[in-house]
């Protein structure tokens, strides 16, 4: 037998694998954390964008919850698309019953625009879950939408990460800097000093579901007992690579390569069948 932390991830689904629930477990398993996932939404979507969208019913998402927590309580705990308010509300309550690391991609619009979250949640999240996280993961258009006003550089993403912890009650927050330009930039507050983790930028539009393997591999550490720190510096390593070494799959913008830090200093050269 080995010891194995767990790590679960709340979230909606992408039926050709490159974002959230799918993306999340494949980056669990690539860091040998033992994946768990509980359904949120459905979601009709691709590498093109989202068809359509099926809420499940939000006691039947505390049933999975339920289960999960009754037989495998997890080492730490991701959440992701959670669209409606009263879905918010269910999460909270289960999550603060359990002292567990938690994470908070506050998922709203995916990369091809169509909107994740419900309206009314945008602000919801901000006061129901965001105080319950030990780090948040927004990119820029979520850190905006969460701290009210613009972000064009790192000085506002500090500004944000900043008022996301003092104002806002996480312990912790991360802004990605992949909507911004130049180098990939993500500025963390850990409630006491900020920490830059810097890339290069890949010049690819196949960025599908980055945001989703980054924080999931940040939740991964968080389950093995990494500082947020480490856990953050190792899910930038990460996700570089996946860019990095992209699959060329799909007719837009395609998912990243979930086992690209593998290939490092290989030339990229992948092939599909
Ligand atoms: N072109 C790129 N080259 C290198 N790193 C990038 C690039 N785009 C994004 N990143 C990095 O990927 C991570 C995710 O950032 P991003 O802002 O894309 O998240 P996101 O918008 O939430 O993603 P998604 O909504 O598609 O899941 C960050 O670490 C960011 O710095
Ligand atoms: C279910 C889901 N979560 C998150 C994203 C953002 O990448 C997406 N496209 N789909």
């Amino acid at each position: 037998m080995v010891e194995v932390a767990s790590a679960l991830t709340i979230a909606g689904t992408d039926p050709t694998g490159g974002a959230g629930i799918q993306a999340d477990l494949k980056s669990f398993q690539e860091r040998e954390v033992y994946g768990m996932s509980v359904v949120t939404s459905v979601v009709a979507q691709n590498t093109l964008g989202v068809d359509d969208i099926y809420n499940l019913p939000v006691s039947f998402i505390e049933k999975q919850l339920n289960s999960v927590f009754q037989d495998i309580v997890p080492n730490a705990v991701k959440t992701g698309m959670i669209a409606t308010v009263e879905m918010m509300e269910m999460v909270a309550t289960v999550l603060k019953k359990q002292s567990v690391d938690y994470v908070i991609d506050p998922v709203m619009i995916a990369k091809s625009g169509h909107s994740l979250m419900e309206e009314p949640s945008r602000k919801v999240i901000r006061e129901v879950l965001v105080p319950l996280a030990t780090v948040v993961t927004p990119n820029v258009p979520e850190a905006e939408i969460l701290v009210d006003f613009k972000i064009t550089n790192t000085d506002d993403a500090k500004r944000a990460a900043k008022v996301i912890v003092t104002e806002l009650g996480a312990k912790s927050a991360v802004v990605k800097g992949g909507h911004l330009m130049g180098e990939a930039i993500d500025v963390l507050y850990d409630g006491e000093n900020f920490h830059y983790f810097k890339s290069a930028r890949t010049d690819t539009k196949h960025t599908h579901g980055t945001g989703c393997t980054f924080s999931a591999v940040i939740t991964a550490e968080l389950a093995k007992g990494k500082s947020v720190v480490d856990a953050v510096a190792t899910g930038k390593q990460f996700i570089t690579d996946a860019i990095h070494y992209t699959l060329g799959v799909g007719k837009g913008n395609g998912p990243t390569n979930h086992w690209g830090y593998r290939l490092k200093g290989l030339p990229n050269q992948i092939r599909r069948r």
